[in-house]
């Protein structure tokens, strides 16, 4: 089985569009992974940031201590080779988390005052959850030209994100931005794209997510004589669904493959190899769960680089949620406002 590749030129296309939908509902439904090509980022926006990765990483061990995540209530910033683990083993690789750059708004023990966001402005909302204090800025590297190429490519695929979202909800045959509240679009012509849901007035507001895009570094493993057969795969990142966000847009940087997707019956691993000019999408836990499991969040996982092979780099964007959106706001969208997904996939 391989993975499909949508065109998404198509959706411009009033006689290719059509069976772009007809794809993409297939890829939802079947499998849940997908590559996209003729997405329409710039290749420029791409190679200025990929370009600046070797150096990211090779920034001195005491600003990769300056900046590590443990600084960060935000849990953006760096993180160590093999700190962390997936099912109880070591990752091996390394990372910066970076996220849409925005101010504190958490108002509990330490935060700004109730209700009042950062910067000063009120809205009247409560940010007291504890939960509120994923949200905040980002710590920065001392890296010439990394900021403005970071904030250009987030922009970039947060469109692109948001374009997608609403190719989704065509092919699901629900109108198009019925899930722009989820993104703090509140109105249809909040919208950079010109959404026609019909009704937005009972809907709750949320504000603006933050998506964050990991940049990820996977060295070769070392030469290992070692028989135990977990060493002959090296484990990169071990099993998992996307925990955080709606969609996946990864993108592999490089030539270096190791990405592997759980086929649907479970048994076998299925490549994903970069391909030139593509994204892959995929659905995070959210995603599965205000489907009812009619879109799988897909387990994936990546083989580290063998002994010998260069660096293998990759910067997967999760798209933000609202943090203050229930399970059940997720559903209601997908269900019983519109249609029900959960049909359409069975
Ligand atoms: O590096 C990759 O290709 C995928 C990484 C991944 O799945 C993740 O970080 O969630
Ligand atoms: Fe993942």
């Amino acid at each position: 089985m391989d993975l499909p590749i949508l065109d998404l030129s198509a959706a411009n296309d009033l006689t290719r569009k059509p069976e772009l939908l007809r794809q993409l509902r297939r890829a939802l439904f079947d499998i849940g992974f997908l590559y996209i090509i003729n997405h329409g980022i710039l290749p420029s926006t791409i190679d200025q940031l990929t370009d600046l990765l070797p150096s990211l990483f090779a920034l001195p061990d005491e600003d990769k201590a300056n900046l590590s995540k443990l600084n960060s209530p935000h849990f953006l910033g760096y993180s160590g080779y093999a700190e962390e683990t997936t099912l109880g083993k070591q990752d091996l690789r390394e990372q910066f988390d970076f996220a849409t750059e925005l101010p504190v708004v958490y108002s509990g023990s330490g935060g700004p005052t109730n209700g009042h966001l950062a910067n000063g402005s009120s809205n009247g909302q409560d940010f007291s959850q504890l939960y509120w204090r994923l949200r905040g800025p980002n710590q920065w590297p001392n890296l010439a030209g990394f900021k403005e190429a970071f904030t250009t490519y987030h922009n970039a695929v947060q469109e692109l994100a948001y374009r997608f979202v609403h190719l989704i909800e065509e092919a699901f045959e629900i109108p198009i931005g019925t899930f722009d509240h989820f993104f703090g679009f509140h109105q249809p012509h909040d919208s950079p794209m010109e959404g026609n849901r019909p009704d937005n007035n009972d809907l709750p507001t949320f504000l603006p997510p933050q998506h964050r895009i990991n940049h990820l570094r996977y060295p070769p493993s070392p030469p290992n004589p070692d028989t135990d057969r977990s060493q002959v795969q090296p484990q990169g990142v071990g099993p998992h669904k996307d925990s955080s966000g709606w969609l996946t847009f990864l993108l592999q940087a490089g030539n270096n493959p190791g990405l592997e997707v759980l086929s649907p019956n479970n048994r076998e691993w299925i490549p994903a190899p970069p391909i030139p000019g593509t994204f892959v999408v995929n659905f995070g836990n959210a995603f599965e769960a205000a489907t009812e499991g009619a879109v799988r969040a897909t387990t994936h996982r990546v083989i580290a680089p063998g002994p010998g092979r260069g660096d293998r780099y990759s910067i997967p964007f999760f798209q933000g949620l609202p943090l203050d959106m229930t399970v059940e706001e997720g559903r209601a969208n997908c269900g019983s406002g519109y249609g029900v997904i959960g049909m359409l996939g069975s």
